[in-house]
């Protein structure tokens, strides 16, 4: 029998509050390679990309202080530095998210299918499962690379409806960033936004803004898949 309601989670700034230490690793990054990294680029070049899309597009409107190229291996490699760097400042910060707890716990007893759909590297999503010990919640985990496109394509929310076999209409997306708002909004999915990464105002053409999870229930769930857009 198809279920009547999912929840697709992304990881960063959803899970964990990680954007502002994924900041603190792009600045260590940016140094180290001389990329000229400003604190309004953040939120346009970085949150929510994956990172081979946010240093492509560095490349093509700043160009690196070297003015290099890079090879699709070089990107790889790049990723998983900057990725390494992260997991190294963020270790000894790991906390979920305000009530995420919880609301897993209310989802998996109310048995709703779960799905996490990241634009992050299996690297980071393995981290963060571990670290916060929430593997076991999720039904599905789909990461950038097993699509074509990452966020904001809707490739991702897509695939993780179709490995908990629910309908793109009943999944309830929970997106900090814009790139991931749109990613769910063209998977023709409800979208909740979180105000971690960005403020309500930049979120507000989602569904239901929220501060962290101790806002939500199934029921309000329910409710919002039953309100038109
Ligand atoms: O799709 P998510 O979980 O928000 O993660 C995507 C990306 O979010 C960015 O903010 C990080 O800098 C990246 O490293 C990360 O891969």
């Amino acid at each position: 029998m198809k279920k009547e309601l999912a929840v697709l989670f992304d990881m960063d700034g959803v899970i964990c509050d990680t954007n502002p230490y994924h900041l603190q690793a792009w600045e260590k990054f940016a140094e180290k390679h001389q990329l000229h990294l400003e604190g309004k680029d953040l939120s346009y070049y970085i949150y929510g990309r994956t990172n081979r899309d946010a240093l492509q597009l560095f490349m093509q409107d700043k160009a690196f202080a070297n003015g290099n190229n890079f090879t699709s291996d070089q990107l790889t490699d790049l990723s998983e530095e900057k990725e390494a760097l992260f997991r190294d400042i963020y270790r000894d910060h790991v906390e979920l998210t305000g009530g995420l707890q919880a609301f897993l716990e209310e989802l998996k007893n109310a048995g709703v299918p779960i799905a996490l759909a990241s634009n992050a590297p299996i690297s980071n999503i393995n981290f963060i499962l571990d670290a916060t010990n929430t593997r076991s919640y999720f039904d599905a985990v789909v990461d950038a690379t097993q699509v074509t496109k990452g966020k904001p394509d809707p490739q991702i929310y897509l695939r993780a409806a179709e490995l908990l076999h629910v309908e793109p209409a009943n999944c309830i997306v929970m997106e900090d960033s814009t790139v991931g708002v749109e990613a769910g909004q063209k998977a023709e999915m409800k979208v909740v936004g979180i105000t971690t990464t960005h403020t309500a105002e930049e979120l507000s053409h989602t569904d239901l803004v929220i501060d962290d999870f101790t806002e939500l229930s199934i029921n309000e769930l329910k409710n919002l898949l039953l309100s038109g857009h």
